[in-house]
């Protein structure tokens, strides 16, 4: 958290920057490269480590290609020069307390991550190997951006939907350590509006704007703390594959569209 709020001062952001590297979509001289999903998010972050207060990594792009070598030198990388700019690993996990240790120790101890995305769907003994590692963060679930969300996350539970509950359980109870974040969706500002009326100050990441079309303008006043602050607002695909405009690289059409978006999201803070 103080990693997260000094990022959020020295890079005058709320944009997080999310690495989703897929193959398909590289520059060419990366594809045939065994290292290149390490030379390309490399690149990408040293385009926008001064415009993120974040960056995540979501790991079935690694995984999917047996790349979890790549991602560790990534992280490393990522932790090493830029120390000041938190790291999240969004690998969504949940599963009973045995296993969940071992989600807990590869997240924080096998790519150093400050913070790892988390189900809550398992309850409260499914996160708990997560918050024993007090110094690092653990981000919940609650109003995800996807429309398929809805099944779940909207049934009504003593005449309040579901993701009102969780926000309510980590704010309440799960974040005695003050480690807790929650994701929710920028698709979706009136709900966004509510959780960060049920949570106070918690940061909350939102992922949903550039490809998944949210709205910049109706996320920032939803979302925004009483600070101004409160949000890891997370941009993958628009910025890593933003299309180069005359004379310009993937990693500078990356830095151009990650720094209009810092801006759009500050213009509203
Ligand atoms: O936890 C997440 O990061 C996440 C939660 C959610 O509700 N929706 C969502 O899109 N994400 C992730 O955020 C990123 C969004 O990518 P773009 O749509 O390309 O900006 C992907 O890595 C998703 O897996």
């Amino acid at each position: 958290m103080n990693k997260l709020n000094a990022a959020w001062a020295a890079n005058n952001s709320l944009l997080c920057v999310g690495l989703d590297p897929d193959m398909a979509r590289l520059p060419a001289q990366f594809q045939q490269d065994p290292n290149g999903i390490y030379q390309f998010c490399t690149a990408i972050i040293d385009a926008t480590a001064d415009l993120a207060c974040a960056f995540k990594p979501q790991i079935a792009y690694f995984a999917a290609l047996g790349a979890e070598r790549q991602l560790e030198d990534i992280c490393a990388y990522a932790r090493e020069k830029y120390p000041h700019i938190p790291l999240i690993l969004d690998s969504k996990r949940g599963d009973i307390g045995a296993t969940a240790k071992q989600y807990a120790r590869e997240a924080y101890d096998r790519y150093g991550a400050d913070a790892v995305t988390v189900s809550p769907y398992m309850g409260s003994d499914s996160v708990e190997p997560y918050m024993e590692w007090t110094d690092r963060g653990v981000i919940v679930l609650c109003r995800t951006s996807n429309p398929g969300g809805s099944d779940l996350q909207f049934l009504q539970v003593d005449g309040k939907p579901l993701y009102q509950h969780v926000a309510r359980l980590v704010a309440e109870k799960w974040n005695a350590n003050g480690q807790c974040a929650l994701v929710v969706g920028a698709t979706y500002p009136e709900e966004l509006a509510q959780v960060r009326a049920i949570v106070g100050d918690m940061p909350l990441l939102v992922p949903g704007v550039g490809a998944q079309g949210g709205d910049i303008e109706a996320t920032v006043k939803s979302g925004r703390s009483k600070a101004g602050t409160g949000m890891m607002i997370n941009s993958s695909r628009a910025i890593l594959y933003a299309t180069p405009q005359a004379g310009e690289d993937f990693a500078a059409a990356a830095r151009r569209v990650a720094l209009e978006t810092r801006d759009a999201i500050n213009q509203h803070r």
